[in-house]
């Protein structure tokens, strides 16, 4: 493969927004099998490996939007409470096919500092998401506050020194919705040459 064919899938990953995805349509094990492949091609130091994904499909959705309910009464004050957004914690997790908990599981040797576990989870989800876009498959990362609360990472199961790092959802888009575009920025104004 070409430099110019890397880069171009790399500008074509875009996220798409969860109500933009067509819910019903099914992602094959085959596929599923492929895009955490690529994840776990993920650079990492002393191959720790970090990634660990839990995938919510079908009625496991419910237990997510239940989740974040708590998790959000959890992470906000009173006075800041949105009976709004409350409601639509539940709802939300239904606009995609899947709904994908990404965890930064911590090596128990911690072996690597912990920024660098982040860092290596972060490049896993890169992957996945290229692999999505290769395909025409939606991704879109939501971390809201509650996705880092502690209940949320009990709800998850996460051991000792391991974090949510946020949610992906995973869904076709609808026929008939346009691929997002995004404006390109002036990438050589964020390097120095010396
Ligand atoms: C670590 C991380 C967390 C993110 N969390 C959110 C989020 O909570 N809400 C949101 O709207 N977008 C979130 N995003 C997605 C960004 O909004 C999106 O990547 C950005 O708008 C650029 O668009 P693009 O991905 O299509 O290039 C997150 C992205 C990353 C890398």
């Amino acid at each position: 493969m070409q430099i110019d064919e890397v880069s171009k899938l790399i500008a074509k990953r875009r996220s798409i927004k969860p109500a933009t995805m067509d819910a019903d349509r099914e992602i094959s094990h085959e596929l599923w099998q492929k895009l955490f492949e690529a994840a776990n091609w993920a650079p990492n130091h002393r191959l720790t490996e970090p990634w660990r994904f839990t995938v919510f499909a079908g009625d496991a959705r419910k237990e997510v939007g239940e989740a974040l309910q708590v998790a959000y009464k959890e992470a906000t004050p009173e006075s800041e409470f949105q009976e709004i957004k409350y409601e639509k914690m539940a709802k939300n997790p239904f606009m995609a096919h899947a709904v994908v908990a990404i965890v930064m599981e911590r090596d128990p040797k911690e072996s690597v500092p912990e920024v660098e576990e982040v860092a290596a989870v972060a490049s896993a989800v890169q992957n996945l998401h290229l692999a999505a876009s290769s395909v025409g498959l939606g991704v879109f990362w939501s971390s809201p506050p509650a996705t880092y609360a502690e209940s949320f990472a009990n709800f998850l199961g996460l051991k000792e020194g391991s974090r949510c790092l946020g949610l992906l959802y995973v869904g076709w888009p609808k026929e008939g919705t346009t691929w997002p575009t995004r404006k390109g920025s002036d990438a050589m104004a964020k390097v120095v040459f010396k």
